[in-house]
């Protein structure tokens, strides 16, 4: 799957990771920056990531900030994003399952990189459940 990465400096470690890791799982990551820690603003860049999904540049998207709130925030304004702030694993699955989520926000802050490999996992093995879950993210859209 191709899929965005983007965050702020606070991020930009743990996002090194993630797209180490997607790449190692077999999936293309485009990194739409910060390419350094220094101080940035996460607006910048989590439109970056939620307009590449919104067009369908790529199938979906990875975020990260400090508390994943900042980042999931923004995303959330571009129509056509559903963006989840994915804090334990569970919660990556069923933000697949239930939201049909596909920007998946991480708080780089307060996860370490096993516990955000795990959500990634979770994430990946989980596919929407449609049904009443359809209807209510038609909801969402309209
Ligand atoms: O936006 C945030 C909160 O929702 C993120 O956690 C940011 O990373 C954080 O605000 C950055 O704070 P800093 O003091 O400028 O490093």
């Amino acid at each position: 799957m191709k899929l965005a990465l983007g965050s702020d400096h606070a991020g930009v470690q743990k996002k090194a990771f993630v797209k180490d890791w997607l790449i190692r799982n077999g999936h293309e990551a485009v990194d739409l920056g910060p390419y350094s820690e220094e101080s940035c603003d996460y607006p910048d860049y989590a439109r970056k990531v939620a307009q590449a999904v919104a067009s369908g540049e790529v199938a979906q998207g990875v975020l990260l900030c400090g508390s994943g709130v900042g980042v999931s925030i923004v995303a959330n304004k571009t129509k056509g994003v559903r963006a989840a702030l994915a804090y334990q694993p569970e919660i990556a699955s069923l933000a697949r399952q239930h939201n049909n989520a596909n920007v998946i926000c991480f708080p780089a802050r307060y996860m370490n990189e096993s516990e955000i490999e795990q959500c990634l996992k979770n994430w990946f093995e989980a596919d929407f459940e449609g049904g009443r879950h359809e209807r209510r993210v038609s909801k969402i859209e309209d």
